[in-house]
């Protein structure tokens, strides 16, 4: 390791664009994550993030601008084993079982984790004996992580990782994740659950439609996609001035307050006269990209 690759950033994307056809899938997408960061990229179906990290690994080439990871081209960093990636469907080998599996793509790697440290970590040791082909969604998703940490790499990326498993394992998934991120690596994954992201992420950029509407903390993103609102029957009065509340609007008599504080919010409501019928809504995730990008 040079002392140049020490100092780069993990990750640094500059006008990066994919288009197929007239669809531009990334648009002109600059961000720049360093080492050592767990960084989530949330986002709506569609909104580029299984895009952009193919671009991050070499596999898809970008029609303007650039990625770079540890300051070399992807597929460089890629041939170096810096980076570690667990992709939607992944094509796993159908025809062996996960034991021969593991120990093929072992033998790939130059200095790969200890095999028996990948099975427990991905724990993989009930599974070792199933045929690839006949593994569950949830335990596919597993073999998919023992291969993306094989190779002991300084990045993981995980395109939606916890999709197909239960709670139980997806708990654990991030108690391990937690644990790898202890060792200095960079983790960035995507995911449509602003949940998962705030639980586990520093940094959460969300993505709609190719392009970064929103880039902060859970607390700072939370306040602007997971505000609840507030609706109510009432007069007209200047609602939107009330503490907690961001705007308000009327529809046919009915006030929707959108809040980044609904409690203070409703706190300072409830005295008004002639407030009824108050409901406390968090609008979808959906709803709240549309918010973002409107
Ligand atoms: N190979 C492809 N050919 C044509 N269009 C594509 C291709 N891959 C992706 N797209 C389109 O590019 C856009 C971004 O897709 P992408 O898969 O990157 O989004 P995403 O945020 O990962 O969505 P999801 O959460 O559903 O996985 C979508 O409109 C998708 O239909």
């Amino acid at each position: 390791m040079t002392n140049t690759t020490l100092t780069e950033p993990a990750i640094r994307l500059a006008g990066l664009t994919k288009r197929y056809g007239a669809l531009t899938a990334v648009d002109a997408l600059d961000l720049t994550v360093p080492a050592g960061q767990i960084l989530a990229l949330l986002g709506p179906n569609g909104a580029g993030k299984s895009t952009t990290t193919e671009m991050i690994l070499g596999l898809a080439r970008p029609d303007a601008g650039s990625a770079a990871v540890f300051g070399r081209t992807p597929t460089a960093a890629v041939r170096t084993g810096a980076v570690g990636a667990m992709l939607q469907n992944g094509a796993l080998l159908a025809d062996v079982n996960v034991s021969t599996l593991l120990k093929l793509m072992h033998g790939l790697h130059a200095h790969p984790l200890p095999l028996d440290e990948v099975i427990e970590r991905a724990e993989l040791a009930p599974l070792l004996r199933a045929n690839v082909g006949k593994l569950s969604g949830g335990q596919a998703q597993r073999v998919r992580f023992g291969l993306a940490i094989m190779g002991d790499p300084r990045l993981l990326l995980l395109d939606e990782p916890t999709v197909g498993m239960d709670v139980d394992t997806r708990r654990r998934f991030w108690a391990t994740m937690a644990d790898l991120a202890h060792g200095g690596r960079t983790i960035v994954f995507a995911t449509h659950y602003l949940d998962e992201a705030d639980a586990f992420a520093q940094r959460i950029v969300v993505m709609n439609a190719g392009r970064v509407v929103a880039d902060g903390t859970g607390s700072q993103i939370k306040a602007v996609v997971g505000g609840r609102h507030v609706t109510f029957a009432g007069p007209h009065a200047d609602w939107a001035d009330l503490p907690g509340v961001v705007s308000a609007s009327e529809t046919a008599g009915r006030w929707t307050l959108n809040c980044s504080d609904s409690d203070a919010a409703l706190r300072a409501l409830l005295p008004h006269p002639g407030v009824r019928d108050v409901e406390v809504t968090s609008p979808s995730l959906e709803d709240a990209f549309l918010e973002l990008v409107a």
